[in-house]
């Protein structure tokens, strides 16, 4: 089961030491053209609302959330990113360094930012991201249903020849904040299901595990 923002009485009770320690931060970058949502879906998603305003962002906006995955609290921080090259430009390399996971945003009332696409995972493929850090690909602003131009199949084709998961949503409308939230939690899932494969063989070159200890790090994410 997964728990967003749970238990935090229970870790009140650990050191802070032992907290920064315990606690694993999963870096996971918001990209995509000026205008299509990014800052007002990354704050949906940790802040819990649509902001009644928003100005284009400048470099990067750090947004972080805790949750709590198997009984495992991983704070995911997320990288809003500027659209606009002016504003971008200076901060790319950073934006690329050690991510852990790449959401590419679109507007599906905006068939240009869908077509940008390219552009931006060209991008990506520049910075040295590897093929094992997971990619999504989200249609925002779905609620403004009569001005759609960005198809689901057109959509879901592309993302099936990326290999990458599609979400169709709108970071305006409430009754879409779980399936926003649901964009982040199946990564920060995602990614603790392939750290945790990860350690084992970090640990097994060292020789400290087991082969009886292997078996224990499957998952049961139901993400
Ligand atoms: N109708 C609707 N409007 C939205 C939605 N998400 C964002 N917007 C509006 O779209 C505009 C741009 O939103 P931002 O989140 O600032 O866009 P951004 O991608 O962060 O833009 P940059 O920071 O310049 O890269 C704002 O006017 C938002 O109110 C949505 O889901 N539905
Ligand atoms: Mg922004």
């Amino acid at each position: 089961a997964v728990f967003v923002q749970s238990s935090f009485r229970l870790i009140s009770s650990t050191s802070s030491l032992e907290l920064s320690i315990q606690t694993r931060i999963f870096k996971i970058i918001v990209i995509g053209d000026s205008n299509v949502g990014k800052t007002c879906l990354t704050f949906r998603f940790t802040g819990g609302s649509f902001p009644d305003q928003t100005e284009a962002t400048i470099g990067v906006d750090f947004r972080e959330k805790a949750v709590e995955i198997e009984g495992e609290t991983i704070k995911v921080q997320v990288w809003d990113t500027a659209g606009q090259e002016r504003f971008r430009k200076s901060m790319v390399e950073h934006y690329y360094r050690n991510v852990h996971a790449v959401v590419f945003v679109y507007d599906v009332t905006k068939m240009t930012s869908f077509r940008n696409l390219q552009t931006w995972i060209e991008e990506c493929n520049g910075h040295r991201v590897s093929a094992s850090v997971p990619r999504v690909l989200v249609g925002n602003k779905c609620d403004l249903v009569d001005q759609i131009q960005v198809s689901v199949l057109n959509a879901r084709s592309f993302a099936d020849a990326h290999n990458m998961l599609l979400f169709e949503t709108s970071a305006k409308d409430p009754r879409e904040s779980q399936n926003v939230d649901s964009i982040f939690m199946s990564l920060a899932c995602h990614l603790k299901a392939q750290k945790s494969l990860l350690y084992r063989d970090v640990e097994r070159e060292d020789g400290r595990v087991r082969l009886t200890q292997e078996t224990e790090t499957k998952s049961n994410c139901p993400c």
